[in-house]
């Protein structure tokens, strides 16, 4: 799913009018509607309780004073507010009056609304029409709906926050508790410098003309269910394990060995054909132990790798969980990377990020289409420290580009940013996934799925949306507090199957 930005969603609304022969009010009398649908199924509860509605002056106002009507059509009495202004867009204008006589109340900059002690409060003050950041004038607005003690739901954007591009700290913004966002989410309702304006978010669809959204020039995009499905290879009637490639797993220090465990295990339930396992003499017998179907190699050291001296023409390699950053390790790793073959499809994830980080010379060496998972600490390790989301992503790219590496930074919506500079926000995953050890499971899936033969960019995009899938799945059977990660993994087949079966 492609995200646009403002002057890219304009485009697409005015081919989506040419092409199906509509006016612009008829697209705002369907996405008022669609979005009023979901938010009545999403608080049934509502229809008994006082709603409010705020409506801007331009289209987002629009939205607002559509649902109004809506909302008195079935019986309701919603408050709308109107912003005072000497014009409105034409929608908005011709919306206004179809509304009764004198319902609309209006609003200046300085007016207290005294809002309802709960119920529903919905934010139509300003949508992608938003061209930079609300000053301060709008503090008293905004201040008033944030301290609204119901819930607060957004139409497309949490109001004050633009599309895309850093805002100033302090800038006034609505909170919401939930955006219904048309068509797409939003640059800055995926990235997490604003995930605090924009508690959770749902895509309303509104038809909008898909081959117009596949011909603009967005580089930005969110992994969805349906562009997920089409990436699965499925398995053939006449394969066999040697189908599925070879995957080597390294990694492991004495009383990290869990990790090794973790991703061994993802890594044989996402269907490489074979695996093996490369740790210390101590991890030898743990990793036979909970781990019979892989295979496993012993360095010479006892408690952490050191040689490093394994066969490297395996399908895929996986190194950096649970490794440590001994002295012997690290030695033993640079070693390593710098007589890989160029064509060696590597995955490197936790104590090899931060081995890379300490010896920056050995990027260089970095197989090309090489895929990197760091969690934000290690990415800062990597890159130097960043002042704001815009910044980080600016320097992930050059990273990328200059190394020709995949680099997936893990969070709620994990990134995925691309050698060509395509930035790809994962859709799946929640709040329990913050527990030790899902990385490892994550460092698993990766690997096992270039061992399968999925190139760089696929086997990354599939990854992070069947680990977050998979989380999501347990978390509905488990609760988020008690999730762990072998969860995860026991989860992996099921997300496949929901996959295949299209729709989470
Ligand atoms: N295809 C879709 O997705 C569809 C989208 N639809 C809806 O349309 C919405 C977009 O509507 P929109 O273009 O009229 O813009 P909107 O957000 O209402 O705000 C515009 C007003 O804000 C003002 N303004 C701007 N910046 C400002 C600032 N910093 N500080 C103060 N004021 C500022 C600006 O004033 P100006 O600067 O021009 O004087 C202008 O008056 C979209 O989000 C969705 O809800 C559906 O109806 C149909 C299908
Ligand atoms: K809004």
């Amino acid at each position: 799913m492609h995200i646009l930005n403002p002057q890219q969603l304009q485009e697409v609304d005015v081919l989506t009018m040419q092409r199906q022969q509509i006016r612009s009010w008829d697209l705002m009398e369907r996405a008022a509607k669609a979005a009023l649908k979901q938010i009545i199924a999403d608080h049934p509860a509502m229809l008994g309780e006082p709603i409010t509605i705020l409506c801007g002056k331009g289209n987002n106002g629009g939205d607002g004073l559509v649902m109004a009507r809506l909302l008195l059509e079935m019986g309701q009495k919603p408050s709308v507010w109107l912003q005072h202004a000497s014009q409105y867009s034409v929608d908005n204008q011709e919306n206004q009056g179809l509304l009764p006589i004198g319902y609309l109340k209006t609003f200046h900059l300085h007016t207290n609304f005294e809002f309802p002690k709960q119920g529903l409060l919905i934010d139509c003050l300003f949508g992608y029409g938003l061209s930079k950041a609300l000053t301060s004038d709008w503090q008293p607005i905004i201040e008033q709906i944030n301290a609204f003690e119901g819930r607060v739901v957004s139409i497309d954007m949490p109001s004050g926050l633009a599309c895309e591009g850093h805002l100033p700290a302090g800038s006034p913004i609505v909170e919401a508790d939930c955006v219904y966002t048309f068509q797409m989410p939003k640059l800055n309702l995926v990235l997490p410098d604003y995930g605090y304006y924009a508690k959770s978010f749902k895509i309303i669809s509104i038809d909008l003309d898909e081959a117009a959204i596949a011909e603009s020039s967005s580089s930005s995009f969110y992994s969805d269910a349906d562009s997920m499905a089409t990436l699965r290879k499925p398995r053939l009637k006449y394969s066999h394990k040697g189908t599925f490639g070879h995957a080597l797993l390294l990694g492991g220090s004495y009383g990290k060995m869990g990790a090794m465990v973790l991703a061994s295990k993802a890594a044989i339930r996402t269907g490489c054909g074979l695996l093996t396992a490369a740790v210390p003499i101590a991890g030898v017998s743990i990793l036979q132990c909970t781990v019979p179907e892989a295979m496993v190699l012993a360095d010479t050291n006892e408690q952490a790798l050191q040689d490093f001296n394994f066969p490297t023409a395996y399908s895929a390699i996986g190194i950096g969980v649970g490794m440590g950053t001994s002295v012997e390790s690290q030695q033993g790793f640079s070693i390593f990377l710098r007589s890989l073959p160029a064509e060696s499809k590597l995955v490197l994830d936790a104590d090899a990020l931060n081995c890379l980080a300490k010896h920056s010379q050995l990027l260089a060496h970095l197989p090309k289409e090489s895929i990197l998972s760091p969690h934000p600490k290690e990415l800062s390790r990597l890159l130097g420290t960043w002042q704001h989301d815009y910044d980080k992503i600016t320097k992930a790219k050059a990273f990328c580009q200059q190394y020709e590496v995949y680099l997936l930074i893990k969070g709620a919506n994990s990134l995925l940013v691309c050698p060509d500079g395509e930035l790809h926000f994962n859709a799946t995953g929640n709040p329990g996934m913050a527990t030790g050890g899902a990385g490892d499971v994550l460092t698993g899936i990766l690997t096992s799925l270039r061992a399968q033969g999925y190139p760089a960019k696929e086997a990354a995009l599939l990854g992070m949306y069947i680990h977050g899938l998979a989380a999501d799945l347990a978390v509905e059977e488990l609760g988020e507090e008690s999730l762990i990660a072998s969860d995860i993994s026991n989860y992996i087949g099921k997300a496949f199957m929901r996959l295949t079966q299209g729709g989470f």
